[in-house]
């Protein structure tokens, strides 16, 4: 096969997230003039990491293209526990801002799993407060991850069938893995969970119908790894001097897969289109 044919077999992350962007759009708008609501958006940013700066300003890109109102809460890296937790006081209290979002890493001396606990489930824009995430394992989806909330999107778009299959998830992160393996077993999938201690990776990685890799090892997962016609799923996100390189060995391993994401232009577009789904889910939920 040339080249040129493989590229029917890419998700277009940019795409797929244009198409939720869009559906937020009209249903801010339809806020706006109906309920007299317009959705709000608060970050918090501590400290300054670089690679965090950026995230976060791509999200409020994305308030912008949608018509979501953003404030960015910038404080020193020096930030004590108080502070911090009362700056969540702040914003669960104050009416026009309907969803809140923590950006993590924050620096080590802060405490993320309390100040996440902090944030009201009902502005908890990420879904990873405890709460949410206990609704996520009795299968009562609300406020979700993002990122896989996107995967779960693009197997949809792209008529995937999951009921059934074989899938293999590694990485057993709370952002990623452990509610992918979840929303994938509220939809009766085969799933397994593996991760950098896995021992014989490729045993299990052969298997997979569908294969979501967040294990952030550039290039761990290569062609002889997978199965003829697998759908892949790429959330790696990893920096080097020449660019910006995925989980997956994409170049060889397309020749295998039916459908693959790219890195980048794939899963990274789509978690900030569903962050802003789930800002107008919060803004709806609030009347
Ligand atoms: N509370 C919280 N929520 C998050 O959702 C969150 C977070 N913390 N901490 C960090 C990670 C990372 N993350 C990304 C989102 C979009 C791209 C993205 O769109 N990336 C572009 C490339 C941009 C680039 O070159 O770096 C792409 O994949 O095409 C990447 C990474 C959200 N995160």
């Amino acid at each position: 096969m040339s080249d040129e044919s493989y590229e029917s077999r890419i998700i277009d992350g940019k795409v797929l997230a244009q198409q939720v962007e869009e559906e937020v759009r009209s249903g801010v708008e339809d806020l706006e003039s109906n309920r007299g609501v317009s959705p709000g958006l608060a970050t918090i940013l501590v400290g300054d990491d670089p690679a965090s700066k950026i995230y976060v300003r791509l999200k409020h890109r994305a308030c912008e293209r949608v018509g979501i109102r953003a404030e960015d809460h910038f404080l020193p890296a020096e930030t004590t526990q108080e502070e911090l937790l009362a700056l969540i006081d702040s914003l669960n209290k104050n009416k026009d801002v309907h969803a809140i979002l923590l950006q993590l890493p924050l620096p080590k001396h802060l405490f993320p799993q309390e100040a996440m606990e902090a944030i009201s489930p009902s502005k908890d824009a990420d879904g990873f407060h405890p709460y949410n995430m206990g609704k996520l394992m009795i299968g009562d989806e609300g406020l979700v991850p993002c990122t896989p909330h996107g995967i779960i999107r693009a197997l949809e778009e792209y008529n995937v069938p999951v009921k059934g299959k074989n899938v293999v998830i590694v990485g057993h992160s709370n952002v990623v893995g452990k509610p992918m393996a979840a929303m994938l077993l509220n939809r009766n999938a085969t799933v397994s969970v593996c991760h950098i201690f896995t021992d014989d990776l490729k045993k299990y990685s052969l298997g997979a119908d569908i294969l979501v890799v967040a294990a952030g090892v550039k290039h761990l997962i290569k062609a002889d790894m997978v199965k003829e016609g697998v759908v892949i799923f790429d959330v790696g996100i990893n920096k080097e001097e020449d660019g910006v390189y995925g989980d997956v060995d994409f170049k060889n391993v397309i020749k295998k897969a039916s459908l693959i994401t790219p890195v980048p232009g794939g899963v990274g577009p789509l978690t900030v289109a569903m962050l802003m789904k789930h800002v107008l889910m919060c803004a709806e939920k609030s009347l």
